[in-house]
């Protein structure tokens, strides 16, 4: 569903990403760990296409997204292709990003209504699922700013969902919030993860997790893939330094 092939990233000299490889099968729930600064939110804004890639190629669901063919001739994605390829792919921010003048339904009917043309009717009904979905039914005609952290985090994720997208970008979604709103959150993406057949990339800190629900775990450092293995292996039997060194220095800061 996504493949990453010898991708290169930079801002100006200082190279992010190195010829980096690697794929996620559909359906997949892959986590991205790393220390901070290795590269982990570069790659799903290269996937948001947010930013653009100084070599190499992306692929989702089989499309690339810089590039596309006409006839025999592959030339640079134009606007309406990187349109279609965004609307595939949903994201969720540290940070909720709701929209602030529009109540919850409408901050989740929003887009399905004005980018996929779905009918207001649809659009409110598929919402009203995916508010119980998140456990937030009776919050339809909440403000956002009346709502916790948590419930704002759950209000974002129901509204990636409601795109229907067949990718999910998870960008360190507790990290924001007060301790004892993150079991929520979590619960919630564990749902999603078990319920349905998106294909998940997930950056955390969140360990325990990671490791719950994970159905691989790839370990960055300097812009490359150290290390990728189910996570019983990678928790438990991690083979590089660096990894190890990381899980100890996360474990500590607890
Ligand atoms: N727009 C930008 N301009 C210049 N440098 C950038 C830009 N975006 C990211 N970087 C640099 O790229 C490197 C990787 O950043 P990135 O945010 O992908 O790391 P990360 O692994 O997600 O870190 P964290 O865990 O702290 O979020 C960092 O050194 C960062 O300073």
């Amino acid at each position: 569903m996504i493949r990453f092939s010898g991708v290169v990233k930079k801002f100006g000299d200082h190279v992010v990403l190195d010829e980096l490889d690697f794929t996620v099968a559909p359906g997949e729930f892959v986590s991205l760990i790393g220390p901070s600064g290795s590269g982990k939110t570069t790659i799903l804004r290269l996937l948001m296409t947010l930013e653009k890639v100084n070599g190499g190629t992306i692929h989702v669901g089989g499309e690339c997204l810089s590039h596309v063919r006409r006839g025999e001739r592959r030339v640079p994605a134009d606007e309406k292709h990187l349109r279609v390829m965004r609307r595939r792919i949903g994201m969720v921010f540290q940070q909720f990003n709701l929209f602030p003048n529009m109540n919850v339904l409408r901050n989740i009917t929003e887009a399905p209504v004005r980018s996929l043309g779905l009918a207001p009717a649809e659009a409110e009904q598929r919402a009203r699922e995916l508010l119980g979905l998140v456990g937030l039914e009776d919050k339809a005609d909440a403000h956002p700013t009346r709502l916790s952290g948590g419930q704002q985090q759950r209000v974002a994720i129901a509204r990636a969902l409601a795109m229907r997208p067949d990718v999910l970008l998870l960008d360190e979604v507790t990290s924001a919030l007060d301790p004892e709103l993150v079991a929520d959150v979590l619960r919630v993406l564990r749902d999603i993860a078990t319920t349905t057949d998106i294909t998940i990339l997930c950056v955390t800190h969140e360990m325990q997790f990671a490791q719950d629900v994970s159905d691989r775990v790839m370990m960055f450092d300097h812009g490359r893939v150290l290390e990728d293995a189910v996570p019983e292996k990678l928790f438990t039997a991690p083979e590089h330094e660096r990894t190890k060194e990381f899980l100890r220095a996360v474990i500590d800061r607890r």
